[in-house]
């Protein structure tokens, strides 16, 4: 007999049951004794004292108290122990044999500190044992009185402790097991379970070891090494080895995840992936802009402004201007892009700001400040005449200077433009004059000796310059005087390659003092650098030769400001790197919104076309019968027959069958021209227009060859129209360009036909129709090109030719509505078959001018 440790009340779901259990057997704990970590039975130290409840007390079974526990032991691993018990019990109860008492004995059994609230291995065990005996029905109340002594159990080699001798037993056998638990691995406990455990027992057993040793694995607080070693052997026996008679599986690739995410981050630089976005609707006067007054626009200014034409802002022009007026916040002060339809006004957007700083300069002194980058000459004469116009606005301002502007394109010849731009003076300067002759004096040394070790007083760091001044120590100067250069423009619209030019062959050329750089065109200019001008110029942007050169009078700032701008502007950061921007800030200029569509949230379309533009689409059936198509739609009353635009006395119009109507549709159809309308080609003209009242059109065609044979072939085939044809290439002399443009402005001319020369940038204020004859090889180039009409708020529609090949891509690409970004989508015009048909009849006289055309052809080549 022996007592029982009972659990503190407050754990206990029946308190008074267990407090009666105590005060029948008080459990007489030794207040300094050890605490022991497991619940076991001590035997009393003689063999032949009586066991009585009372004096067994200092023999009982002894057990931790909770505080020592909870020191010793964190919970977790007590909790999971508990649930191993259960285990064991339900096993017990299955088998209730006696080597139950033996499953409390394995080493991790021993490790364990039990809290009241698990009552440990023992107070589980012992129900079962009772229940076998039939002294106990298993409830905990029975469990915690006297075990009575049983002989049988003792005969059946029950362990438990009824008698002094089977307790002293029981007791040593327990120390040796424990000693060999001590110093065998975990395996053991199975192998001792064998020696004693009936062999049906043996899987119940080796079960709970084994789970045991798997929750010593899987607890965190659990370090030891035999644990380790435990858990290396369940997982060998829990993985039996399969036979594999050499059909391994085939090692298989990993199944591919797909990283169905959305990236959180953007691949784009802020800037540029969240641009300034300014609606089409925006309009402001022009003193609106400026932190004050005198920092922006003064409204004497903006007066004169409205008497050039310049009323109020335009939208592009809202955004812009006052990023580029003088502010001190640095935010303000960076590079800017402009991305914005073509004829929306982004020169004077540039124009106004860069002259207006310029006039605060000094009113004496001349340095070149500011430099406007265009790819054409006619866009050099073009931007020349807009900073004309602000120059002149500024100059009237007070003592304010009259910016100087200076032109680089290729125009004259090479020299005159180096005199326009530079020059050249003779100073007294004796020390730079012997200097000067030092440096002959070691070149010619040099010559006979080449012994090339010296300093030859060139900076070598800059080739070109150091070439420039060679040459320039050869002229002869009066004796102690030097040469010195100054600059005789503020501002400079160039080509690029002029640029280049100019930098590298013209003494005193430089651009020390410039603080500000335009590159309008940018796309054209930057993707196709023409000789290396990025190259060039922006290293020499980036030096800082002269201190204080490149402040900006009025605002902290110092340094280039670049502005960039483009009806298509790239987003290509490789081409925009070689800008080297600073704190750049994209500004775009929402396209119109599409037909019922609501302007909530801002377009990711890249391009846009100008609101009132009107685009139509022709098929050609017969590419040869091309230029007949070109001659009925200028004579059909969409643009000549326009009201008000046909003369009656008409001498040509022998030429022209009526031989369709507007009702006739076209049979021909495309499965991938989307429903946008259609209409036909009206009756062809009959009479002879006259210049007055006629509208404008642009041709464009793919070359220079096509261009010059279609502009002559339209002249033999309608010789009334030919005193109104001009013809634009890059082989046409610039005077002649010129001539041409301004006779179209003036009204004199009413059709050119061109190349892609003046596809971009020109501002043609009276164009009606652009015809594109020839595809355009890209979207950039439609947009550019349908962008001559339809500008600064103006209507103006576009024509564009396909034949069977192009359809696709046009239908797919430029009449796309995700591409480009337009106001109404593209209409289709069809021609009709009789239309066609009546082309034959013409076809006689189409070749007639084919070979006329082939004559002068030769005529000319023979001449060349
Ligand atoms: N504020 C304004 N008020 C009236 N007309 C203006 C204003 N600003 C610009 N314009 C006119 O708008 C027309 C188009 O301007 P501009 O040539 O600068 O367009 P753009 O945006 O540079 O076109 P592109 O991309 O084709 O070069 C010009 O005739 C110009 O005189």
């Amino acid at each position: 007999m022996y007592t029982r440790y009972i659990p503190p009340t407050g754990r206990d779901s029946n308190p008074s049951n267990s407090e009666s259990a105590i005060s029948s057997q008080p459990p007489q704990i030794a207040p300094n004794s050890q605490p022991t970590t497991y619940a076991r039975y001590v035997p009393p130290a003689k063999s032949d004292q009586s066991i009585t409840p009372h004096v067994l007390p200092t023999q009982h079974v002894r057990f931790d108290d909770d505080e020592e526990v909870n020191r010793e032991e964190p919970p977790a691993k007590k909790i999971k122990l508990a649930q191993d018990e259960a285990v064991i019990e339900v096993s017990n109860q299955e088998k209730p044999k006696r080597p139950k008492k033996k499953k409390r004995e394995p080493a991790h059994l021993d490790r364990p500190a039990y809290d009241s609230a698990d009552d440990g291995p023992v107070e589980q065990m012992e129900p079962q044992i009772e229940n076998q005996e039939g002294t106990a029905n298993g409830s905990e109340d029975i469990e915690m009185q006297e075990v009575p002594s049983d002989p049988s159990l003792q005969s059946r080699g029950s362990p438990l402790p009824t008698e002094h001798a089977p307790l002293e037993e029981t007791a040593q056998r327990k120390d040796r097991k424990k000693k060999k638990k001590k110093s065998k691995n975990d395996k053991e406990p199975s192998v001792e379970i064998e020696d004693s455990i009936p062999i049906h027992h043996k899987a119940i057993l080796e079960k709970k070891a084994k789970s045991l040793q798997r929750i010593e694995a899987e607890s965190p607080d659990v370090a030891m090494d035999d644990v380790a070693a435990t858990v290396d052997e369940a997982t060998r026996q829990k993985t039996p080895e399969i036979e594999l008679h050499g059909l391994e599986p085939i090692p298989q690739p990993k199944p591919l995840v797909l990283d169905t995410t959305t990236p959180s981050y953007e691949t784009l630089p802020p800037w540029l992936a969240s641009p300034i976005r300014i609606s089409q609707d925006a309009s402001a006067s022009f003193t609106d802009f400026g932190i004050t007054p005198d920092l922006g626009i003064t409204p004497g200014i903006a007066d004169r402004l409205a008497s050039k034409g310049y009323n109020r802002a335009f939208a592009i022009q809202t955004g812009v201007i006052p990023l580029l007026l003088p502010n001190h916040c640095k935010l303000m002060q960076g590079d800017v892009l402009v991305s914005a339809a073509t004829g929306s006004g982004k020169t004077l957007a540039y124009s106004l700001p860069i002259i207006r700083d310029i006039s605060q300069s000094s009113r004496y002194t001349t340095r070149l400040r500011a430099l406007i980058v265009v790819p054409t000459r006619e866009l050099v004469k073009q931007v020349q005449q807009v900073c004309e116009d602000c120059a002149g606005v500024f100059a009237l301002d007070g003592a304010k200077r009259r910016p100087r502007l200076g032109m680089a394109m290729g125009s004259q010849s090479f020299e005159h433009e180096q005199i326009s731009l530079i020059e050249r003076v003779e100073i007294y300067d004796p020390r730079a004059y012997q200097q000067r002759m030092k440096r002959l004096a070691h070149v010619k040394g040099l010559d006979h000796d080449s012994d090339g070790d010296e300093d030859s007083g060139y900076n070598t760091e800059d080739e070109e310059r150091d070439a420039i001044r060679k040459r320039e120590d050869r002229l002869q100067t009066l004796p102690d005087h030097a040469i010195a250069y100054k600059s005789k423009v503020d501002i400079l619209i160039c080509t690029p390659g002029r640029l280049v030019e100019h930098i590298k062959f013209t003494p005193g050329f430089s651009l020390d003092f410039v603080r500000w750089l335009v590159v309008d065109e940018a796309d054209k200019l930057l993707g196709q650098n023409f000789q290396q001008w990025l190259s060039v110029v922006i290293p020499r942007l980036q030096s800082h030769v002269r201190t204080g050169a490149r402040n900006h009078k009025q605002s902290n700032l110092s340094g280039v400001r670049k502005v960039i701008l483009s009806a298509t502007m790239t987003r290509d950061l490789d081409q925009l790197e070689g800008l080297k921007l600073r704190r750049p800030r994209l500004i775009v200029l929402e396209g119109p919104k599409a037909q019922g569509e609501a302007r909530d949230g801002a377009s990711q379309v890249e391009h846009a076309l100008p609101e009132l533009l009107e685009e139509v689409a022709l098929k050609v059936g017969d590419p040869n019968l091309k230029p007949l198509f070109l001659i009925d739609l200028l004579r059909s009353n969409y643009i000549l027959r326009q009201a008000g635009a046909i003369n009656i006395n008409a001498s040509d119009d022998d030429e022209t069958s009526s031989s369709g109507s507007d009702s006739e549709m076209d049979s021909d159809s495309e499965a991938d021209a989307p429903s946008t309308g259609s209409k036909n080609l009206a009756s062809p003209l009959k009479k002879l227009p006259k210049a007055q009242g006629m509208p404008a059109v642009l041709i464009f065609a793919k070359s220079n060859e096509t261009t010059l044979r279609l502009s002559r072939l339209l002249a033999l085939l309608a010789p009334t129209l030919e005193p109104f044809i001009g013809t634009l290439t890059s082989t046409t002399p610039y005077t002649t360009r010129r001539d041409t443009l301004r006779s179209l402005n003036t009204g004199k001319l009413r059709i050119i036909v061109a190349s892609d020369l003046v596809a971009r940038g020109i501002d043609m204020p009276s164009l009606d129709h652009v015809i594109n004859y020839d595809m355009p090889s890209s979207i950039a180039s439609y947009v550019h090109r349908v962008g001559r009409t339809a500008r600064a708020g103006n209507a103006g529609k576009a024509w564009t030719f396909f034949t069977n090949p192009e359809a696709r891509w046009f239908w797919n690409e430029v009449a796309s509505e995700k591409v480009i970004r337009r106001s109404k989508p593209v209409e289709r015009v069809r021609v009709t078959e009789e239309k066609e048909d009546a082309f034959s009849d013409k076809v006689s006289a189409y070749e007639a001018a084919l070979e006329k055309l082939g004559q002068e052809a030769g005529q000319s080549r023979r001449k060349g």
